[in-house]
C-alpha cells in the first residue's frame, strides 16, 4: 500500500488497540451540526464525522454518482479493495461516474466511532442515513447504490429510505434478515471480545474467516503444512495471520458495534415487494454465511429485481476475491440507460 498513514490509539487502559491505517486522499466532514440525527434506538446525536474518498466528477445535474458500500472491516479505500471493479473501463469507472466511498458511523476508518457516538446502539439504518446526507452535502440529486455483505444490507436500506433518488441498486451476498446460523458467529463473535477485547478480536477473525471461505476453498489452499515451515498446519497460521492481522486494522468495539447492527438488520416484506429501484441481486454459489438459496429468495421478493448467481468456490468473501464476471454483471447493470430507471 503506498501514501500517508496514520496511527491512532483507541479504547481505554484493557482494551487499547493501535491502529495503523492509509489516510491517502481521505477526506473529513462532520455532518448533522445544527440538526441531530436521530437514531433508530431513540437516541440523537450531532456533529457525525464522516470519512470517505470520491473519484471523478460530479455532473452538472448531480445524478451520476455510485455510493459504494463497504462490507464490515472495509474502510473508505474502494479503489484498493474492490480494485478489480474499480478504475478507467471498469464496473466503477471514474471516467464515466462520480464514485463516493465512506467508512460507516461506527467503524474505525475514520467516521465516528461507537464512543464517539456516546455508545449508542446502532443500526444500518442508521448508517444508511449518513450515508445518504453525505450524498446530499456533495451536492448529489439521485444515485446508484453498490454494496457486498454488510455493505448490502447498507444497499437494501437504501432502498427503503432513499427510493425516489436512487436509480439502480446491487445487492451482494446479503440477506433480508441475519439466519440464527449467521447471528450465531456473530453471538460466539462478541462472546470472545466481552473475555479479552484484543484477543478476543484475533479469535472473532478466525472462526469469521472459515465463514467468509468455503470448506472446498480453505481444503484446496489450506490442507497442508504451514507455507511457514514451522511445523504447524496451514490452516492454523492461516488463521493466526488474518487474525493478528484483524487486530492490527480494527477496533474490539467497532467490531462489537457492527456486528450488533447486522443482527438487528431487517428490510421489510412490504418495502420489498413495493420496490421501483432498478436492483441486481447477487448470490454466491459457495457461500455458506449467506447461502445462494436464501439470496435468491430474497431476490424473488424484491420488485425490479434481476437475480444472478456468481458460481465460485471461494465462499462468500468471493466478492471480493473471484471479481472477474462479478465486475462484468456489475459493469453492465450500471451501464443501463437511465431511461430505464
Ligand atoms: C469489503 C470491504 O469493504 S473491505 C474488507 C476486505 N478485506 C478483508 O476482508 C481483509 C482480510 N483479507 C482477506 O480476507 C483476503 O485477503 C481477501 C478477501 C482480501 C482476499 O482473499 P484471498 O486472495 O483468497 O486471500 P487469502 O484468504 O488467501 O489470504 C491471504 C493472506 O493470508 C496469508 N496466508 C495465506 N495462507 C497462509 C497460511 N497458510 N499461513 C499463514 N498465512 C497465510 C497470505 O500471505 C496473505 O497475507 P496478507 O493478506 O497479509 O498479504
Ligand atoms: N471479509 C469482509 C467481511 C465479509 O464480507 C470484511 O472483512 O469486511
Amino acid at each position: 500500500m503506498t501514501g500517508a498513514f496514520l496511527t491512532e490509539t483507541f479504547g481505554g487502559r484493557d482494551a487499547a488497540v493501535t491502529l495503523t491505517r492509509p489516510t491517502g486522499a481521505v477526506r473529513m466532514v462532520t455532518l448533522f451540526r445544527e440538526r441531530a440525527l436521530e437514531l433508530d434506538c431513540g437516541a440523537s446525536v450531532r456533529n457525525v464525522r464522516v470519512a470517505f474518498r470520491t473519484w471523478g466528477e460530479l455532473n452538472a445535474a448531480g445524478d451520476n454518482a455510485v455510493l459504494i458500500m463497504h462490507a464490515l472491516t472495509g474502510d473508505p479505500h474502494a479503489d484498493s479493495w474492490w480494485r478489480p471493479l474499480h478504475g478507467p473501463s471498469r464496473a466503477l469507472d471514474p471516467q464515466e461516474r462520480f464514485l463516493v466511498c465512506a467508512n460507516v458511523i461506527g467503524g474505525c476508518a475514520g467516521s465516528s466511532t461507537p464512543a464517539e457516538l456516546g455508545g449508542h446502539r446502532l443500526g444500518i439504518f442508521d448508517m444508511a442515513r449518513v450515508q445518504g446526507e453525505l450524498l446530499s452535502h456533495l451536492g448529489v440529486s439521485r444515485f446508484d447504490v453498490v454494496g457486498g455483505s454488510m455493505g448490502g444490507m447498507l444497499t437494501l436500506a437504501c432502498l427503503k429510505l432513499f427510493p425516489g433518488q436512487l436509480k439502480r441498486a446491487v445487492v451482494i451476498a446479503a440477506p433480508q434478515r441475519q439466519s440464527a446460523w449467521a447471528h450465531g458467529w456473530n453471538v460466539a463473535a462478541r462472546a470472545a471480545l466481552a473475555l479479552d477485547p484484543a484477543r478476543g478480536l484475533e479469535v472473532a477473525r478466525m472462526f469469521a474467516m472459515l465463514s467468509y471461505r468455503s470448506p472446498l476453498s480453505l481444503e484446496l489452499a489450506q490442507s497442508g503444512p504451514s507455507p511457514l515451515g514451522n511445523g504447524e498446519r496451514a490452516i492454523t497460521t492461516y488463521l493466526t495471520h488474518h487474525g493478528a492481522k484483524l487486530r492490527r486494522r480494527f477496533t474490539p468495539e467497532s467490531y462489537a458495534c457492527l456486528t450488533q447492527a447486522m443482527d438487528d438488520f431487517e428490510i421489510d416484506d412490504l418495502t420489498l415487494r413495493t420496490n421501483r429501484v432498478l436492483t441486481l441481486v447477487v448470490g454466491i454459489s459457495s457461500d455458506e454465511l449467506y447461502p445462494a438459496e436464501e439470496v435468491r429468495r430474497l431476490a424473488h421478493k424484491l420488485g425490479e429485481s434481476t437475480y444472478y448467481e456468481l458460481t465460485s468456490v471461494d465462499g462468500h468473501d468471493a466478492f471480493l476475491i473471484d471479481t472477474q464476471a462479478l465486475g462484468a454483471q456489475v459493469g453492465r447493470f450500471l451501464r443501463l440507460g437511465d431511461d430505464a430507471c
